[in-house]
């Protein structure tokens, strides 16, 4: 049967499940679309070709090559977080303490995919709780990685003085662990979000009002212009099966210099003979706690039977 109507390009706006919503390129708006075929592999940020189906509905036909794509998996299945993306924000703070294993998990993908990362270390209203977290955070600064420190229930003035320069012109992916305040920051940046978010829970269906689906805002011009946030769902995990022991150990910029003067061509860098990042660690230089985590990671993924490819 012949198509009756055009093909327009669209942005994915918000992805649940099956169902999404994308933003037609020429006319704005959202329509509500599923994707054609067994095929759903659309993720927020992609720009896709639809065609409508009728009042506020669209199939998704074919999804455009992608610049970049973060992704967490496990060794069964790859879930896509977000598409052409130009930077990753990581949500964190002092209480409840978030997890640097978490962090790196994050950062590596990231790195992988050829992302860059800032920290925004938030409630540092908490004083103590903030102190503890210090010297980690420097850790992170030493690496390169830029750290903000705001405080999201605080004033939003203050927080949006403080990442405006950061998000203008950008899409930027917000990410964290559970009960790090993302949400809080969220509705400092697009007042909003609730709203919009109860929105597209009914258009979605997905029957609840929290974040269980990742949605995409234009930030209001008077936060930041011309610049976008993809907001995710918290989570306590972060699987990584899809990267392999040398993109690993690529992803830690610490170990740049040394990679290729171990004493084996492939060494791991956990516990191999004339290791020269492990030599780089016991003499102070590497910071330890994140040479431990490396391993951790490096083990499972040795260990993953196979690794999904996507
Ligand atoms: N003291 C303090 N508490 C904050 C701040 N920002 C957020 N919180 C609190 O931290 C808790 C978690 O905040 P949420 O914004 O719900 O956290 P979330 O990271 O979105 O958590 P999930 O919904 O589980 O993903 C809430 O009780 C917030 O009120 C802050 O700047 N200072
Ligand atoms: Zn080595």
């Amino acid at each position: 049967m012949p198509a009756l109507v055009a093909a327009e390009p669209a942005l994915v706006t918000a992805s649940y499940g099956r169902h999404y919503l994308v933003r037609p390129a020429q006319t704005g708006g959202e329509l509500i679309a599923v994707s054609r075929g067994k095929r759903t592999d659309a993720c927020v940020g992609d720009v896709v070709s639809i065609r409508r189906t009728g009042e506020g509905q669209a199939v998704i036909e074919s999804i455009s090559p992608r610049r970049n794509q973060i992704l967490r998996s496990d060794q069964w299945r790859s879930k896509l977080l977000a598409a052409n993306v130009d930077q990753v924000g990581v949500v964190l703070a002092g209480d409840p303490p978030f997890s640097e294993e978490l962090l790196l998990r994050i950062l590596c993908a990231a790195s992988v995919a050829g992302v860059p990362v800032a920290l925004i270390a938030n409630k540092i209203d908490l004083g103590e709780a903030h102190a503890a977290i210090r010297a980690r955070l420097d850790a992170c600064r030493a690496l390169g990685l830029p750290v903000f420190e705001i405080a999201a229930r605080g004033s939003a003035s203050r927080v949006r003085d403080t990442l405006r320069g950061w998000l203008e012109r950008r899409t930027t992916l917000l990410v964290g662990q559970s009960g790090m305040g993302k949400s809080t920051l969220v509705n400092t940046l697009v007042p909003d979000a609730d709203l919009r978010t109860q929105a597209i829970s009914t258009a979605l269906a997905t029957g609840r009002h929290t974040t269980t689906f990742t949605r995409l805002f234009d930030l209001p011009e008077a936060v930041a212009t011309d610049a976008r946030l993809i907001d995710t769902p918290g989570f306590q995990t972060f699987g990584i099966a899809h990267l392999s022991a040398s993109q690993l150990a690529h992803a830690m910029p610490e170990f740049a210099p040394l990679l290729g003067r171990c004493r084996f061509n492939d060494c791991t860098h956990r516990g191999e003979p004339g290791c020269a990042v492990r030599a780089a660690t016991e003499a102070g230089n590497i910071d330890a706690r994140r040479f431990q985590l490396y391993g951790r990671l490096v083990e499972e993924t040795l260990s993953a039977p196979s690794r999904p490819r996507p």
